[in-house]
């Protein structure tokens, strides 16, 4: 069956941070291409919020240049002359409790149209924005609102945040946004593990030796520097994407694809991550951070760098470009099976996959040959698919000479469609009123809660980002990390 556009039910999405990168980048182009596949109605609006001195016209003239650079064809004249007609610009500080009521008249002739509000600003703002939505009168159901990443800064910001928003919307309109759970293959993960028998018996400690989860970045931080400096890898990639991956490679079989069963099973797992504290951080967990180095080809500088010629890291520089851990799973399935994961930025190269070590069998028939054991790999992004290494025999007379083979399945040559981006599809799940792809209050700081504690062995034993050459796999301590197991990673 071929995939299906279909349309949603009139709109108002507000955007708080309509004129910010996130929404240049991601959003605009999104919502663009869904519209270019008819699924709005004419009279859905998308209005920017800002504290921009900008009216109606000037926003659409923006938005014109935005597309115009950030859309990977040609803008459609046809497709823009639709689009623009729904684009509005609203002048707010949302510090400003004046200004709301000036807000509040916007909506005033919004008819039956659901209000969507898209926090896309820094998190600090967001119990003030959903204050201020409240007082407006707009945040009964069956109006939303969504939270981009992350929510807050640690645990006790995330509650504050949860507390300031739940207050004055009731948790099943309030979706928290993590765009790798709208990443098809992602979603692809779920398919393979629950559509397939073939795994089930094999998922869990009695065959599988290691997983290791990697989002490998070739991407530097540059101009987002002052906000690296504040987050760093771990909060930016691990509280929220890295756990998601790791949540549905490990979770039990939910009893269906509804939203709360799987969030149930999700919630499972980060209850059972074993807490890593100062006695063992060291030997659980590596930083980085990245020096000068070649990546695809071209010289790159260092993180921080005022310099291009700068060969290593600014020197104020502390937060970690890098991480890896060791995480362990505290349950019947999974006790004994180390998760290694790892993510950075100017990797060797862009490179999302998780690969499933399994044991070697238990006794050799075939004398000296070495057998290699299987992997399972992943292939998130790019050139999204799923190889399986097998042994086989190599033809020919000469008894047994074994060669390690894979198994390879090509998602883009399976399926000539192109991908929707997470956020295509994350906006419409939203506009629909489906939360099951976004993540519930508990998890977002179960989540937390296991970061916090390794943010503070690290601040205790203070352990430092180690330098890593830009356009490597990251730093020694990385590799110390799985040598120590006996183990490597796999770059394949
Ligand atoms: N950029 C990215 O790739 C990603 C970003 N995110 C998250 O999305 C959020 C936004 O990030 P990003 O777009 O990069 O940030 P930017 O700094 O580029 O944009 C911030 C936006 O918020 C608006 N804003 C700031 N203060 C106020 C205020 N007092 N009143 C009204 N509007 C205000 C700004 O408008 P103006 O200054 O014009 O008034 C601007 O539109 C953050 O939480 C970030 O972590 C998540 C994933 C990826
Ligand atoms: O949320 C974030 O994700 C991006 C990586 O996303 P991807 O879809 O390109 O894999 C990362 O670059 C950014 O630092 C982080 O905030």
């Amino acid at each position: 069956m071929a995939a299906e556009f279909v349309p949603v039910d009139p709109f108002d999405l507000v955007i708080f941070g309509g004129t910010g990168d996130l929404a240049r980048r991601k959003l605009l182009p999104a919502l663009y291409h869904r519209d270019a596949d008819n699924q709005f109605s004419e009279d859905s609006r998308i209005l920017a919020v800002s504290r921009q001195d900008m009216d109606d016209a000037g926003y659409v003239a923006w938005v014109r240049e935005v597309l115009e650079a950030h859309l990977p064809e040609a803008l459609d004249e046809d497709v823009f002359a639709r689009f623009e007609k729904r684009l509005c610009h609203i002048q707010l500080d949302v510090d400003d409790a004046d200004g709301w009521q000036a807000f509040a008249e916007r909506f005033a002739d919004n008819g039956e149209r659901i209000c969507t509000f898209y926090l896309a600003t820094a998190p600090f703002l967001f119990g003030k924005i959903a204050a201020g939505i409240a007082d407006a009168g707009l945040s009964d159901a069956p109006n939303r609102i969504v939270l981009e990443k992350p929510v807050g800064h640690d645990t006790e910001s995330a509650r504050e945040i949860n507390d300031a928003v739940g207050s004055r919307f009731d948790e099943s309109r309030i979706y928290r946004i993590d765009h790798y759970l709208g990443k098809e293959t992602v979603q692809n993960l779920i398919a393979l593990r629950f559509g397939n028998s073939l795994f089930e018996p094999v998922w869990g400690r009695q065959a599988v030796d290691n997983v290791q989860i990697t989002v490998a970045e070739s991407l530097g931080v540059d101009e987002r520097f002052d906000f690296y400096e504040s987050t760093g890898a771990l909060r930016d990639m691990v509280q929220n994407h890295m756990l998601q991956l790791l949540c549905l490679t490990a979770m039990e079989p939910p009893a269906s694809m509804n939203h709360d069963d799987v969030r149930n099973e999700k919630i499972k797992v980060l209850r059972s991550l074993k807490p890593i504290a100062p006695g063992n951080v060291r030997k659980t967990t590596a930083r980085g951070q990245y020096g000068a180095g070649m990546v695809d080809g071209e010289a790159v500088p260092a993180y921080g760098a005022a310099d291009p010629e700068q060969q290593a890291p600014a020197e104020e520089a502390e937060a970690e470009t890098f991480v890896a851990i060791k995480a362990e799973i505290d349950n019947w399935r999974w006790q004994g099976v180390p998760f290694y994961l790892r993510t950075g930025k100017r990797m060797a190269r862009k490179s999302s996959q998780i690969v499933f070590e399994f044991k070697p069998v238990p006794h050799s028939i075939f004398g000296d040959e070495p057998l290699q054991p299987n992997r399972l790999v992943l292939r998130l992004q790019p050139e999204e698919g799923v190889e399986m290494s097998i042994m086989t025999k190599e033809p020919g007379p000469g008894g047994f000479r074994m060669r390690s083979l894979p198994l390879n399945l090509s998602f883009s040559q399976a399926f000539e469609v192109a991908y929707p981006d997470a956020y295509e599809r994350l906006l419409m799940e939203v506009l629909r009123g489906n939360p099951a792809l976004f993540m519930r209050r508990d998890e977002v700081e179960a989540g937390w809660a296991w970061v916090d504690r390794i943010l503070e062995a690290w601040r205790m034993e203070q352990v430092e980002a180690q330098e890593y050459m830009a356009g490597s796999w990251g730093p020694t301590d990385a590799f110390v990390l799985l040598d120590r197991d006996g183990r490597r990673w796999y770059e394949g």
